[in-house]
């Protein structure tokens, strides 16, 4: 039986926060295999690169996700107790909530109230005045998805909650204070979304069955409703997320700026365009850099023993970007989608497999209908400039960004 290569050194947890991105994907090059061995936090950690890795992890009786996640990002990106962490009949029960909020009618809904928040914003943009693309596009988030969850936020309270539910995706990975702040805005949040739950359960429900309603009476396998905090938790789940499509909003207005082409052929082109370029910022833009999951049982693969127990991580951004999966992998070109759809194991921007069955994000249908509303407002409907700035990639942070969060000036509406 060949043996994992190592890494050597006592612990890379440094090399990966240094360029969390292309951790794995270098090293397994470096080690010619599609696992490799390393430490992280003192940690071992077996990291996995490429479709068939994908699709290993998606087999539910080779891992778990239970204790997975390192407690730093429970107790600021994910919470605790909530979805990301359950297995088997838990799971599917729980995820059947997601995948039954999320259905297409509300996420055009959803995208529909975007885009008249978009317009709203714009109109309010003045000659001369410089626009920060991604904090506008967070706010504008924020209010649509609590709108359309059931639990509109008072104005007064709109940049405090963007900050909060910005915080716990933008500070989850950071060290020292900011790591604090992240946990002081999930306590804050938890406890609204806490009482937000408790008033919608003593109420009488609605026809409409908003997101919050709908996890307000949710009963589980057991036919128990979930306790306040973990309703809270799973609220968050939706609102989180959502406000995060900002990082890829932002990412598809610099590719907009980077290649003048797909701006003309947006300006111009059919709608089916406008989602070829939405995927290919998905795949191309970095955004979460791998997910992790614990070995259930011992196992081989490709002759490799996996012990039970052993952290594992698998590499989407790598995989997004595996020259054997995609032609001239590492060159932004939306027309690779025109003609496939890549395969779930290939693609894999928020996670592997099948939504239903495994823990791929029930989100994308939501992360593609808001990115293609700001797209097509971008291209089709606003006029602006973008000024001299830094807009290199952060690569060593989590989620990377364009340095200077793109800057626009003179923006108006044309239509
Ligand atoms: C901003 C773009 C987004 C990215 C990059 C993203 C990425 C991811 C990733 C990588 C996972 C883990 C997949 C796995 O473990 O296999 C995940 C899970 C999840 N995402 Fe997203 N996501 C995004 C947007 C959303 C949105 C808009 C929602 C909801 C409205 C959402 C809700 C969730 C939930 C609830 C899970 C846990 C699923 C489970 O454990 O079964 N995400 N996402």
């Amino acid at each position: 039986m060949p043996n994992i290569p190592r890494d050597t050194g006592l612990d890379s947890t440094w090399a990966f926060l240094r360029d969390p991105y292309r951790f794995i994907s270098t090293r397994s090059k470096f080690h010619q295999s599609p696992v490799f061995q390393t430490r992280l936090i003192l940690q071992k950690t077996l990291c996995l690169t490429g479709a068939e890795a994908a699709r290993l992890i998606c087999d539910p009786d080779r891992f778990v996700r239970q204790n997975a996640a390192p407690k730093r990002l429970q107790k600021t990106l994910f919470g605790q107790d909530g979805v990301q962490g359950l297995d088997g009949d838990a799971h599917r029960h729980r995820k059947a909530l997601f995948m039954g909020v999320l259905t297409p009618a509300n996420v055009q809904e959803l995208a529909e109230l975007s885009e008249v928040r978009w317009r709203e914003y714009a109109r309010t943009w003045r000659p001369g005045e410089s626009i920060v693309l991604y904090e506008i596009a967070r706010e504008i988030l924020c209010r649509t998805v609590c709108d359309w969850a059931g639990a509109p936020i008072a104005e007064r309270d709109v940049q405090q909650w963007t900050q909060d539910l910005a915080a716990l995706y933008e500070h989850a990975g950071a060290i020292g204070l900011q790591h604090w702040q992240a946990r002081k805005a999930r306590r804050r949040l938890e406890q609204w979304a806490a009482e937000l739950v408790e008033s919608t359960r003593a109420a009488p429900p609605t026809p409409e069955q908003s997101p919050l309603e709908r996890i307000a009476h949710y009963k589980d396998q057991h036919g128990q409703p979930l306790d306040l905090h973990t309703a809270s938790v799973e609220l968050l789940n939706l609102l989180r997320p959502t406000v995060a499509v900002s990082v890829f909003i932002t990412f598809a207005a610099l590719a907009l700026h980077k290649h003048p082409f797909c701006l003309r052929n947006l300006q111009s082109g059919d709608e089916r365009d406008i989602g070829c370029f939405v995927q290919e910022v998905r795949r191309f833009y970095p955004f979460f850099p791998a997910i992790s999951a614990r070995v259930k049982e011992d196992f081989l693969w490709e002759g490799f023993a996996f012990g039970r127990g052993t952290l594992v991580l698998l590499d989407l951004y790598g995989t997004n970007h595996d020259s054997q999966l995609w032609e001239e992998a590492d060159r932004f070109k939306p027309e690779r989608f025109r003609s496939n759809s890549p395969s779930p194991y290939c693609f894999i921007p928020q996670g592997p497999g099948d939504p239903h069955v495994n823990h791929r994000c029930p989100g994308e249908g939501v992360a593609v209908a808001l990115m293609s509303v700001a797209v097509r407002f971008l291209a089709r409907s606003l006029q602006y400039e973008v000024p001299e700035q830094d807009l290199s990639i952060t690569w060593d942070r989590l989620p990377a960004l364009p340095r200077s969060h793109f800057v626009m000036r003179n923006a108006r509406i044309t239509m």
